[in-house]
């Protein structure tokens, strides 16, 4: 069986972070394991509090699974702080990580923010030459490019940014540019568009965990990285198109659906 490895932090609620990615990578055949970062106390509307683990405790964590249970593929989702940034880096590093999607989670859908700006400079220096994939959505790519995103054009430019900078490929994620969920490749000096079908479901709560776990998933089980990509956005809008409605506010995916023989149209 292929093993993943998410750290990343606890969504209380079950739709987002570390719940996600255990969900995503089981239905998709993976065998998954954690490193938890944080715990956030959540739900679909906000997220009310955030508690971190020690960087001593999170390094913790890593050892025990990497001696162990060797993770063919790792995705890393919310990392609220730099000292937890720099035992991540650290480890990674030690036990010859490979295939790391690094999803830089800087805001919850429900706006709250779960990184601090310290931080945000140490996933840029220590981080981001590790990963074979980063995933920010515009919000992110924004902050991480300096531009402001508002067309396709500029999604293009900020790409380019991110992957000469970082010397990794980038996948900017569409679903926040109004009526697309398009989401821009871009490695080795060149773009391809993944086009996807805008589905009208505002339950969007821990769509860019879930798609980063998906990839994951396919680069464990030895997809190449554009295949994984197209894989995970095909299974994501499944997990849309499920029109699961759970919560007050942008509620959950159905992570399932593809157990269940698809979803009902
Ligand atoms: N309404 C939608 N219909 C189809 N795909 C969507 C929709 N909203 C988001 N997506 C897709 O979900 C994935 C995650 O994107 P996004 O929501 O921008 O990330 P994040 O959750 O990190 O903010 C992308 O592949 C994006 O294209
Ligand atoms: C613990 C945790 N991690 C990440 C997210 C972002 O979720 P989304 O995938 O909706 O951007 C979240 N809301 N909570």
């Amino acid at each position: 069986m292929k093993t993943a490895l998410t750290i990343a932090g606890s969504d209380s609620s079950g739709g987002a972070g570390i719940q996600a990615d255990i969900k995503t990578m089981t239905v998709h055949g993976v065998y998954a394991m954690s490193a938890i970062t944080a715990l956030t106390a959540q739900n679909t509307m906000g997220v009310q509090k955030v508690m971190e683990v020690t960087p001593e405790f999170l390094s913790q964590q890593l050892e025990s699974v990497f001696t162990d249970i060797y993770p063919d593929a790792i995705k890393i989702g919310m990392v609220s702080s730099s000292a937890l940034i720099e035992v991540i880096a650290e480890k990674l590093t030690f036990y010859d990580a490979k295939n790391i999607v690094v999803d830089p989670v800087m805001v919850a859908t429900s706006g709250s923010k779960l990184i601090n700006d310290k931080a945000i400079e140490y996933l840029k220096n220590k981080l981001f030459a590790k990963a074979t994939l980063l995933t920010p959505n515009i919000p992110e790519a924004e902050i991480l490019s300096g531009r402001t995103i508002k067309t396709s054009e500029d999604m293009i430019a900020a790409a380019r940014i991110m992957s000469e900078e970082y010397g990794t490929a980038v996948l900017c994620k569409g679903g926040h540019a109004l009526n697309e969920a398009n989401d821009l490749f871009y490695y080795n000096h060149q773009y391809k568009w993944f086009i996807g079908e805008r589905i009208e479901n505002s339950n969007t709560h821990g769509t860019g965990c879930t798609l980063s776990s998906a990839i994951t998933s396919y680069l464990a089980q030895g997809k190449d990285l554009e295949n994984a990509i197209w894989l995970a956005k095909n299974y994501l809008s499944g997990a849309l198109r499920a029109m699961l409605n759970l919560g007050k506010g942008s509620g959950p995916l159905k992570h399932t659906w593809n157990l269940e023989g698809g979803y009902e149209e």
